[in-house]
Parts: structure tokens; sequence; C-alpha cells
């Protein structure tokens, strides 16, 4: 692992020589932060990112022996399909996450069949009043975060809403593939956490975010949230 490195934003850059040890380093520190949480009567509550990035680490995190039990685990961002369709996030985190000790914690789906997307919408931001101690992000090749995609019809007032989700109409948005519609996490969401993660992997991403940090408007790169969001530091875990 590299020594993490100073920026003038609130960010630490961990990097790893390959996929594995980054995605065992991850699964400790989100144990760790979780076990942490669970000294405190009640639950830990924890958001995952989608995508294809996460899914080695949720592997390595679903061994971790805690008290999941007590941890809710719920969606950064979910494309508006069936949780049960293969493409969604909901998916991969029963494919990946909820196995072995983790089977045991409770998941909210943020679409269920026969509801609106603006019901949906509701529902999250009703179980968002508990505020998650710890958020997963990912980051797309374009740096989109959670499902705020660059210069996306809308993306003003989802970065400047008082909610912790939105829906969101990603149309003409390349980053968002055959998903246009979908609900995202807004920076209101991302603010209370205590611990803050970015998962990236890839050189192309590495420039990507490096790009990100040298300015602060999200709109042409949305991953700039993930840091200017007042809140916890972002620790950033790279692996080529
Ligand atoms: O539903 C989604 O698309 C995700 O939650 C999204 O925000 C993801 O984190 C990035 O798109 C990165 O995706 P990859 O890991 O597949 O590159």
């Amino acid at each position: 692992m590299g020594a993490p490195q100073q920026r003038p934003w609130p960010v630490e850059f961990h990097s790893y020589r390959n996929d594995d040890q980054w995605a065992w380093a991850i699964a400790v520190a989100v144990a760790a932060a979780l076990r942490r949480d669970l000294q405190d009567p009640g639950r830990a509550r924890l958001l995952v990112s989608g995508g294809r990035t996460p899914a080695p680490v949720f592997r390595a995190l679903a061994q971790a022996p805690l008290d999941w039990e007590r941890v809710d685990i719920a969606l950064v961002d979910e494309r508006w399909l069936r949780p049960d369709d293969m493409d969604s996030n909901a998916y991969l985190v029963r494919e990946h996450l909820l196995r072995g000790h983790a089977a045991a914690a409770r998941f909210e789906t943020l679409t269920r069949p026969g509801r609106s997307i603006e019901a949906a919408v509701a529902d999250a931001n009703l179980h968002a009043r508990r505020a998650p101690g710890i958020v997963l992000l990912g980051m797309g090749e374009d740096g989109h975060v959670a499902s705020l995609f660059p210069y996306m019809r809308g993306l003003d007032a989802a970065l400047a809403s008082d909610n912790a989700y939105v829906a969101v109409d990603a149309g003409g948005c390349p980053g968002a593939g055959p998903w246009p519609r979908r609900i995202s996490l807004t920076p209101t969401g991302l603010a209370p956490a205590h611990t803050r993660l970015l998962l990236l992997r890839g050189q192309h991403k590495r420039g990507v975010f490096e790009r990100a940090l040298a300015g602060s408007d999200p709109r042409p790169l949305p991953v700039r949230i993930a840091f200017t969001t007042p809140g916890a530091t972002l620790q950033v875990h790279w692996c080529p």
C-alpha cells in the first residue's frame, strides 16, 4: 500500500499493487468502521454503490465476523429496474454481499415491483432519516458518482436538493448506459456519514479523479461532491 498523500481537499489516497490487496484492505476498513458503530446500542447503517467495481470488496466484507443482524445495508443509487433484475444494483448486493456472515444483515432495496419511482424516492427519504455511518462510493469512467452524471438534466436541482435521494433522468448521458431512469443519493444524503470511501480501479479512473481534484465544479465531474460536500474526509482506495 502506498503512503497516503496530502491534497488540498480532505482526501486520503491509498494505492495497492493488485485487486486482491485492494479488496481486502477496503473490506478491513469497512468492517472496522462497522464494528465501531456496533459498539453503540441500536443499528449500524452502510450505504453501498453498484456497478462492477465493488463485487470483490463485497465478497471479502461478507466474511467479516460482525453482528450483521444489527446492520442495515442500503444503496447509494439504483437503476429503475426490478430488484431481481440481473442489471440492478440490488442484485449485485444479494449476489456478492449478502453471503456468509453478512447474510444476516437487513437489506433495503430502492425499488420494489408495483411501486412508482416517486413512491420509491419518498420511501428512500424516509429511511434516510437514519443517517448512514459508512458510504461506499464508486465512480464511472465519465466522472459520475452515484447516479449523478455530467451535465445531466436536473443535475443542479439534485445537487441542491434538501432530500437525501432524488429521481433522475439521465437520458442522453452515455455513462448511464441503457438505464437512464434512476434513483440517486444527493450531497445532502452523503453529508452525515462519518466514513466516506471511494473505490477506484484502473489508470483511466485514476486520471479522471486527479482531474476532479483540480477543481470544484461538480457539473462536468459530479464525483467532486465526494470531497466538496462538507463532512468526513474522503478515503480513496485505488488499484491498477
Ligand atoms: O448504478 C450504477 O451505475 C452505480 O452505482 C454507479 O454509480 C457506479 O458506482 C459507477 O457507475 C461505477 O461503475 P463501475 O464500477 O461499473 O465502473
